[in-house]
């Protein structure tokens, strides 16, 4: 199979704007209605406006908003409709967004979807306090369904503990001398897997459907921000393009325990071993260690390993698709929007 930054087609990963019809407009309402500061500062991190508030005149650098599509679609694939899980699609957005906002605190990133990240903007306080908002809007979003909003608070709550959990994880693996595949999966599925399981559950719960499709709906999310992760992991050090608006090679320069560095690391050969000994350095790398770091992981077999592990993790939520019983229709967009979270070069 090929390699997961190899060429992609165009259509690769559709914007579906039948959703961002749906989507944008709740968004802007739910944004909207924050205090103003912190409406400010999250209308920025969207790409909808400039600093000084200034509507963004040129191509928005938007995200990808690929979690509301999978909500939204989740709802069709039980026999649901798109309007009822709306809620739980804004939630999820709101959620994506206020994790962004604060991980760029954390690691201390400077861009983000192609821009000066909001706190080296506004400020690390009014980045957290604007990422908090967005938390609360998304608890609002869901507690405020007509009906089922007991269930969708509970997936969205569910979901919340994890994700934090995951990325306590990958905070501490930074300083961790070791760790193991399963370890760096288990990060991934709390960092990244639980708020797309949540995002197709909550549209199941929505819906109205029963446990056992909710249940697929989860695990098909789940094992797709796994994919997704791995794959992301993969772009930060080959990708051809700045994916998420970050520069290619910053996870190696700041000594990332990504998954094609712990698959090298625990390699037995002479590359596993000069990659150990360059990861054992406490500094940032330099730029042309970070040359020789890619070098080594992709000669300590990291990289075929991540791509293997990208590949698995999707069959799997493909095959936790189909416990949903999805209509032939549905379960074709949402096969295609999995491939190309796999194979996007950006
Ligand atoms: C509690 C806490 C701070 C958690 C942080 C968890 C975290 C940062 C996970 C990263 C997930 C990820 C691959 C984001 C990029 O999504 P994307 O490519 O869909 O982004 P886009 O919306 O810009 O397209």
């Amino acid at each position: 199979m090929s390699q997961l930054t190899g060429p992609v087609p165009d259509t690769v990963f559709p914007r579906l704007g039948w959703v961002d019809d749906l989507v944008v407009p709740a968004l802007r309402e739910a944004v909207g209605a924050l205090p103003a500061a912190e409406a400010r500062v999250a209308g920025y991190h969207r790409g909808w406006t400039e600093a000084d508030g200034a509507p963004v005149e040129s191509t928005p650098r938007r995200g990808k908003a690929v979690r509301p599509a999978l909500t939204l679609l989740s709802a069709l694939a039980v026999g649901g409709s798109a309007r009822d899980a709306l809620p739980g699609a804004v939630a999820v957005e709101l959620v994506h967004d206020f994790t962004l906002l604060h991980d760029d605190v954390i690691d201390g990133d400077a861009l983000r979807r192609h821009r000066p990240a909001a706190w080296s903007v506004f400020g690390t306080s009014a980045a957290v306090l604007a990422g908090d908002a967005l938390l609360v809007a998304a608890m609002r979003a869901v507690s405020d369904v007509p009906c089922r909003s007991a269930a969708a608070v509970a997936e969205l709550v569910g979901a919340l503990m994890e994700l934090v959990e995951g990325q306590s994880a990958d905070v501490a693996f930074e300083e961790a001398p070791a760790v193991s595949v399963p370890q760096y999966l288990g990060m991934a599925g709390g960092k990244t897997g639980s708020l797309m399981g949540c995002a197709c559950a909550l549209g199941g719960v929505l819906a109205g459907a029963d446990g056992e499709r909710v249940g697929g709906l989860r695990e098909f999310g789940r094992r797709l921000g796994v994919a997704f992760q791995c794959a992301d992991d993969v772009l930060g050090i080959w990708g051809r393009s700045r994916r998420s608006g970050k520069p290619v090679g910053s996870d190696l320069a700041a000594r990332k325990k990504s998954l094609p560095v712990v698959a090298a690391l625990a390699g037995e050969g002479a590359a596993a071993r000069e990659l150990r000994a360059l990861y054992a350095s406490p500094h940032p790398l330099a730029e042309q260690e970070v040359v020789v770091a890619r070098e080594l992981v992709e000669r300590a077999g990291g990289r075929e390993a991540a791509e293997e592990e990208a590949r698995r993790q999707l069959a799997e939520a493909l095959r936790a698709l189909s416990y949903a019983r999805p209509s032939a229709d549905v379960y074709r967009q949402l096969q295609e929007i999995a491939w190309a979270m796999v194979r996007r070069d950006a």
